[in-house]
């Protein structure tokens, strides 16, 4: 299931469900020219990263194909987060995600049924109305 898996993907870089999280620096170092002391309270976020045109051209567009082959530079793609506190969560949402997309796609069509409706974030991105479906089953 590659394809869906970089569909996925291009769904959490995209719109992360987490923006991102914070650490504490703890070493004198500078980033970007700027000098972060000791003992500060940095917070990396997952949603600039992920809109870096840098990294991701045209990064409004949603494109799964940014996924194909070594797929993006490493440390660009952060919805887990990284280092040795990444998500321990990440091979189990992975198997979630990728069961549900095969039981929607294989069982049923359907259609949103509001179709321009918004995401709110509130602190997760979530669509404003709860992403109302209409379900069609495939004939047996
Ligand atoms: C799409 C689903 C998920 C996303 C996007 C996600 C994202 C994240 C992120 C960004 C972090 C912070 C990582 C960091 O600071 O570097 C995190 C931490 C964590 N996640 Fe997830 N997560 C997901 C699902 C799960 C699931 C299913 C579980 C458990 C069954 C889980 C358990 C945890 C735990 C316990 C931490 C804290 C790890 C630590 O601080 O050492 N997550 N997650």
């Amino acid at each position: 299931m590659k394809y869906s898996w970089n569909v996925a993907c291009e769904v959490l870089r995209v719109a992360s469900p987490l923006q991102g999280a914070f650490r504490e620096a703890i070493v004198d170092f500078m980033f970007n020219r700027f000098y972060i002391p000791k003992g500060w309270k940095l917070y990396w976020s997952a949603n600039s990263t992920h809109k870096n045109p840098e990294f991701f051209p045209e990064p409004n567009k949603f494109d799964p194909s940014r996924f194909e082959g070594s797929g993006p530079t490493p440390c660009t793609f952060v919805p887990f987060g990284g280092g040795p506190r990444i998500c321990p969560g990440k091979e189990y949402a992975r198997l979630k995600i990728l069961v549900f997309m095969h039981h929607l796609v294989k069982r049923f069509k359907w259609e949103k049924v509001i179709v321009d409706e918004k995401i709110v974030v509130d602190p997760m991105p979530v669509p404003a109305k709860g992403l109302p479906v209409k379900l069609y089953p495939h004939k047996p």
